[in-house]
């Protein structure tokens, strides 16, 4: 018998998938390549009343996956939106933001950067968000561990990723917006018994009937190699009125002369750190092994 389902975890190669009438089944996928990924609408057959296997996946309205030069991995699948998490402290690292953000941008995907801990001073930390906000970035500033209520309104109606490095808060934004999430995670690792599935499980949990939150503890950097050198220029926002108005048409903006990028960088139109992460992953996607 075939059902139409959701992904609502994804464990390697295994996943879990919910149906329209609220059971979740523990699933397996046919072929070997295909790659399924939390937020995948999927067609099962059921094997028996808890298992069954994917037999097929719905065309995606977008596609979250890191890459480098050897291989790709699915993350998310139909997301509208990516909750970047940052925090006062630990310091964050901004190459991970960006990337991020190119990540986001390249996908068709609406980005959010939280800067989380307000409750700890941290000037500098806040002079960088703003930053971030006036290239257009919604920028939130957030103690999660007092409320996560300001995150309702941005998360409702959308499908959102949550991405950060470890310390961030992620867990306690999830546990925030879903007080009994906490209690499933303990529960996977127990059952499991092993912390390794725990660490590597992507879960998609339901904020109410629009609205749901996927959280990826793996999700922690991105490759983006599959992003072209186009598509790259465009993932910048703050390049976008410059491009296609250089001297010379296949401009890389790394050192040729008349290149309005370049230009933009020396009057300060464009930050000199954004420019040099476009060199570092433009760098990156140019040694690439076909
Ligand atoms: N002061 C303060 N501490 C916070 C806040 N939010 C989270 N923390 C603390 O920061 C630490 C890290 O929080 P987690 O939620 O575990 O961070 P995480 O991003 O899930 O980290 P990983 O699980 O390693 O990926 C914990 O000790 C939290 O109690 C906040 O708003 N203010
Ligand atoms: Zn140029």
């Amino acid at each position: 018998m075939l059902q139409e389902g959701l992904i609502v975890a994804a464990y390697g190669k295994r996943y879990n998938v919910e149906l329209a009438d609220g059971r979740t089944l523990s699933c397996v996928t046919r072929g070997k390549k295909v790659d399924n990924a939390a937020g995948d609408r999927v067609t099962v057959k059921l094997t028996s009343a808890q298992e069954g296997v994917i037999e097929q996946t719905a065309e995606r309205d977008t596609l979250l996956y890191r890459s480098n030069a050897y291989k790709s991995k699915t993350l998310a699948a139909n997301v509208t939106q990516i909750l970047i998490v940052l925090a006062t402290q630990p310091s964050f690292y901004e190459d991970l933001l960006n990337r991020c953000l190119v990540a986001a941008e390249a996908s068709g995907i609406r980005a959010v950067i939280i800067l989380n801990k307000c409750d700890l001073p941290n000037p500098q930390a806040m002079q960088k968000l703003a930053g971030y906000a006036e290239l257009g970035y919604l920028t939130v500033q957030l103690n999660a561990k007092e409320s996560v209520e300001a995150l309702r309104p941005i998360l409702a109606g959308h499908t959102s990723v949550l991405v950060g490095q470890s310390g961030m808060g992620k867990s306690t934004i999830i546990n925030g917006l879903l007080p009994e999430a906490r209690s499933k995670t303990q529960e996977i690792s127990t059952t499991l018994d092993s912390g390794k599935h725990t660490t590597t499980a992507t879960h998609l949990y339901h904020l109410d009937s629009h609205s749901a939150i996927i959280d990826s503890p793996g999700l922690q950097e991105f490759g983006l190699y599959h992003i072209d050198t186009a598509a790259l220029e465009y993932a910048f926002v703050e390049f976008r009125p410059f491009i296609g108005h250089c001297k010379f048409n296949n401009c890389t903006h790394t050192h040729e002369p008349g290149c309005v990028i370049l230009e933009a960088v020396n009057t300060h139109k464009i930050a000199p750190g954004r420019h040099q992460i476009f060199q570092q992953i433009r760098t990156e996607n140019a040694v690439r092994v076909y």
